[in-house]
């Protein structure tokens, strides 16, 4: 990464602050660049998604792995919680989507009750031995006495394949039958998962996250309170792929201890650890066995900690400066927090990032775990909060004492209610990983980069002002 000719920061940058210029360029297709992170915690794209409970849950793990990303599952699970939610991901299917099933005497108030949670919008009939007897979606409902059996208004099956059906003819069958949904089925013709045009489309395009038994990847945190052996050794045990060790100021004693103890239980599962902002914080946090250090001190969506405290650091300059030495060790940074828009993402990669962590922004999907409701205007949203908010402390802390849980929550540095839209155009987890990875693929031919490391070698940089940030800025509306 270089500024250009000129262009020295003479103050610490955020992401809105800097921009990237055309390189000369031979890569000659977007679809030439490789995504694929290269800090070993095995994602095809370089996109992790925060432990926070409105965002990680184990439908956001499933769908992002299937995709390459990564998904951190919140310290607050508890291991028990922890080792079923690994469990049940890790024997999900890496190219058929996980089906929303319901047999035909059910009625469709469940059906209707259900169909919202998935980006795909439709519940399978079965039969009692798991075989699909038909398809309910919202317009088959429409009109529909809600008491009615789900036999009476299921639409027949259009498109069963078995589970070795090449994705691209999944989508060409979905196309000339001119049905929304595939049903994936094992030998015995039973139910294992569904397939949508996008889906099909989706499979072809990106790689699954997974592990060397070929089941999807998914990484779990825990802080660096109590016996930090005992909890790394539950969550390792549970299957995790990545240890996450995270707390607020992950440049203190506590932490070097907890990573410590961390590598005595498993001197080789990937350990990333964090949050710091500083090549020491960094450099201190690798030398006590972390493979990667995350980065990041106040820029997240739901974060007070600089209005609080005025601590932290403006996030490019951040992981510019964390990244750097960490590579002169051997090593890696995640960009944590701050992610708005697929530029920030590919600024966190030209800062040199092996992948940047998204939280409150994926918390606005189908896929994150709160319920969906809807706002005065009706429009729908999910909320979202801190993991140092008021919320979040009281649930970490309910099984304390009195004395001691209010205590705890003298401290709040996070926001414990907000709404998070979800976006019409892309409601679903996988409708932001396309835009994200489709605007990454193309800075990266932009630079003239086939890869991670290559865009970092290659990416050339000038900071802006205010002005030139907003000038990149669509008008949808004109003026
Ligand atoms: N990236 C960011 O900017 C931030 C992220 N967070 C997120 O919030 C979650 C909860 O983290 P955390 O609050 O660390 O909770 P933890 O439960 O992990 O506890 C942190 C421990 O560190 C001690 N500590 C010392 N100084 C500080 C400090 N300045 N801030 C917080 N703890 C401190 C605390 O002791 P004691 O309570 O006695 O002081 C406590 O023992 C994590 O997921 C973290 O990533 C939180 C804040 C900032
Ligand atoms: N200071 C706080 N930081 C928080 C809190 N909850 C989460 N976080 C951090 O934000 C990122 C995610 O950032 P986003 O912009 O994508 O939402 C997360 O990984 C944490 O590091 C909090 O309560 N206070
Ligand atoms: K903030």
């Amino acid at each position: 990464m270089r500024f250009l000719d000129g262009h020295r920061p003479a103050h610490d940058l955020t992401y809105d602050d800097v921009f990237l210029v055309p390189n000369r360029s031979d890569v000659e297709s977007r679809f030439d660049v490789d995504l694929a992170t290269v800090d070993g915690t095995g994602a095809t794209v370089p996109i992790v998604v925060a432990n926070m409970t409105a965002v990680a849950g184990r439908r956001m793990a499933e769908t992002v792995a299937r995709r390459g990303g990564l998904v951190v599952l919140p310290q607050d699970v508890d291991p028990a919680a922890v080792a079923e939610i690994v469990g049940w991901v890790k024997s999900r299917h890496t190219v058929w989507d996980t089906p929303l099933v319901l047999t035909g005497g059910d009625a469709v108030a469940d059906a209707l009750n259900l169909v919202g949670k998935r980006a795909h919008g439709a519940v399978v009939v079965v039969d009692d031995d798991h075989r699909p007897v038909g398809i309910v979606d919202e317009n088959a409902c429409a009109g529909v006495d809600r008491f009615s059996r789900l036999a009476e208004v299921a639409e027949p099956p259009a498109v069963t394949l078995p589970l070795d059906t090449p994705a691209r003819e999944v989508f060409e069958r979905l196309h000339a039958a001119g049905a929304r949904l595939a049903l994936g089925v094992d030998g015995d013709g039973r139910l294992v998962g569904v397939l949508t045009q996008t889906a099909a489309l989706r499979a072809e395009v990106y790689a699954p996250a997974v592990d060397a038994r070929h089941r999807l990847r998914v990484a779990a945190a825990i802080g660096v309170n109590g016996d930090v052996a005992a909890k790394a050794e539950a969550v390792l045990n549970a299957g995790v792929d990545v240890l996450v060790v995270d707390t607020a100021h992950g440049h203190q004693e506590k932490m070097i201890a907890a990573l410590k103890a961390v590598r005595s239980v498993s001197p080789q599962v990937p350990v990333v650890a964090g949050n710091v902002v500083t090549a020491e914080g960094t450099r201190d946090l690798i030398t006590a066995g972390a493979d990667v250090v995350k980065v990041g001190v106040g820029p997240g969506a739901m974060c007070t900690t600089r209005m609080m405290t005025g601590v932290g650091r403006p996030q490019f300059s951040a992981v510019a400066e964390c990244a750097a030495a960490a590579r002169e060790l051997g090593k890696h940074v995640w960009a944590d927090g701050g992610i708005r828009h697929p530029r920030d993402v590919a600024l966190a990669l030209a800062a040199g990032a092996s992948a940047a962590m998204v939280g409150s922004w994926f918390a606005g999907t189908h896929e994150s775990p709160g319920d969906l409701r809807y706002d005065e205007q009706g429009r729908p949203y999910k909320e979202s909060f801190g993991m140092a908010s008021k919320r979040a402390v009281a649930g970490r802390t309910r099984t304390d004492n009195v004395f001691e849980r209010a205590r705890k929550a003298l401290f709040e540095e996070g926001i414990s209610s907000s709404r998070m839209l979800l976006d019409p155009a892309r409601p679903g987890v996988e409708d932001l990983l396309d835009s994200i990875c489709a605007g990454v693929r193309s800075s990266f031919t932009y630079a003239g980069a086939r890869n991670v490391e290559e865009f970092y070698e290659r990416a050339t940089l000038g900071i802006q002002s205010a002005a030139g940030f907003a000038e990149g800025r669509p008008l949808p509306t004109g003026w």
